[in-house]
């Protein structure tokens, strides 16, 4: 389910009827259109289709408007209904709308209004449905479509819900933005919504860090370009060549403010205008957008917009560091053992049984990105029997110093002591140390008792 979009037009006019459905094809490009003369058969079509919304006239032959309405609005609560008629009197606006009816015109009213009417109805339909579907899937506990994420490897309970939470929302247009360190799997979720979203349609990628909102504009929206002949050369964007299918931004917090307001503005109005252009395309494809910074953070930094930021997020996933997922190290071991083996055309090594345990104060900065690096690295070390740990070792040493390190060095403050104040500091710390002893605290620290002795005295 993605966009509710199927409409039906129904009065006895057919004139009128083909000229509303023409006008609204123009107006709401995204909608699907189907008409229908007879009031009589109202009931049957709603039960056949999956019509989001009815317009409907109040004067008909057969089943009058008012009494459609009651019927549509207690069997298909689901399905709005907008009534479009030449009836314009208050008493019977009044009356409709209490009974259900979304929105109520007179066909001489201005089409525009109609129009947004009906966009607004598609979104609520939209919304609600959109809204059961994510309940329905989050309560159950199993997976529709495991396959979706075959290449994300976990054994984890947090990830394995944020599997679940994901086939929920993936069918949801709103967008869906993945938060985690570089490394932690964003863009391997992304591709895993694109599987449950729209597998036949494309999967694209624009990396925003250090774009320009000049840049953004154009690889989104494509351009036209008019030659000095008067040829025009079209050059397609992202939003035209991605379709129905997923697109991804990557690191959307480092999109420039400017770049924002386009952003913004696509999802809003689900359109956009080709660079040179004045015709509007409808944007169809679903944005997936991931960071590695804290949105909100940077929202109060005054970098990110607010509002953006909100529509962003209408569906988040947070992916845990590596460091917290000590379950998942040695399969990933194996699997990253398999890749490289396979890509080097090298034989499989064996994992020792105990580098798991090894590596598990280690906190892995650069996350599946540095495992899979290490192993590789292993990999192309080994003897095709056991796996060689070195490159394990190596980080964990490095670690393991980088975070002693200050222990056995002394920090100065930005201000440095005079040595007056350095003697005092150093006969304070070593008298402390022996318990008051002059004796023991003068070996600590390198003088006779009685030096020591004459320099407390001095103090
Ligand atoms: N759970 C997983 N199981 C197996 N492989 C994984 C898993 N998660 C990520 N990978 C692999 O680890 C590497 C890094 O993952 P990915 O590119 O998705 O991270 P990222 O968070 O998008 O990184 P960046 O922020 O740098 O773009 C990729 O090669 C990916 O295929």
């Amino acid at each position: 389910m993605k966009l509710a979009r199927n409409i039906l037009l129904v009065d006895d006019e057919a004139s009128w009827l083909r000229t509303l459905a023409v006008t609204l094809n123009r107006l709401v490009p995204e909608a699907e259109i189907d008409t229908c003369v007879d009031s009589r058969q109202v009931i049957n079509r709603l039960q056949v289709g999956d019509y989001a919304l009815v317009l409907l006239d109040l004067t008909m032959p057969f089943d009058c408007g008012e009494t459609l309405l009651a019927m549509i609005r207690s069997e298909f609560p689901n399905t709005r209904v907008i009534i479009v008629t030449g009836v314009n009197e208050v008493d019977t606006a009044v009356r409709c709308i209490k009974n259900g009816a979304y929105d109520y015109f007179i066909k001489t009213d201005k089409v525009e209004e109609l129009a947004q009417s009906v966009r607004r109805a598609l979104e609520v339909v939209g919304l609600e449905r959109n809204y059961l579907h994510i309940k329905e899937r989050f309560l159950s506990r199993t997976l529709d479509n495991p396959q979706a994420f075959n290449n994300i490897l976990t054994c984890e309970p947090q990830m394995l819900d944020q599997f679940r939470y994901l086939e929920a929302v993936a069918f949801s247009p709103e967008p869906l933005l993945i938060f985690g360190q570089s490394g932690t799997g964003k863009c391997e979720f992304a591709r895993a919504c694109h599987s449950l979203y729209s597998p036949q349609a494309p999967f694209l990628t624009i990396n925003l860090a250090g774009i320009s909102s000049e840049v953004f504009a154009q690889k989104m929206c494509g351009h036209l370009h008019h030659n000095s002949d008067g040829q025009v050369d079209a050059v397609a964007g992202l939003l035209h060549q991605v379709g129905d299918g997923v697109l991804y931004l990557n690191e959307v917090g480092a999109l420039p403010l400017a770049a924002q307001i386009t952003l913004l503005d696509l999802l809003e109005t689900r359109q956009y205008y080709p660079l040179g252009s004045d015709s509007a395309y409808p944007v169809r494809c679903k944005f997936v957008a991931s960071t590695q910074d804290d949105l909100l953070k940077l929202h109060q930094a005054g970098q990110f917009r607010s509002d953006l930021l909100y529509r962003l997020r209408a569906h988040k996933i947070k992916l845990p560091p590596l460091a917290n997922r000590p379950l998942d190290i040695s399969m990933l071991i194996n699997h990253f053992i398999a890749q490289a083996a396979s890509e080097m055309a090298l034989p499989a090594p064996q994992q020792p049984a105990d580098l798991a345990t090894k590596l598990a104060s280690y906190n892995f900065p650069g996350n599946l990105h540095e495992l899979k690096g290490m192993v590789f690295d292993a990999v192309s070390r080994s003897d095709g029997v056991a796996l060689n740990i070195s490159p394990f070792m190596e980080a964990i040493n490095e670690h393991k110093s980088l975070t002693q390190a200050p222990l056995d060095t002394l920090v100065f403050p930005k201000v440095l002591p005079s040595l007056a104040q350095m003697n005092q500091a150093l006969i304070d710390e070593a008298m402390s140390r022996t318990a008051n002893n002059q004796t023991a605290a003068a070996q600590l620290l390198g003088i006779s008792q009685s030096a020591l002795s004459r320099r407390l005295k001095g103090h």
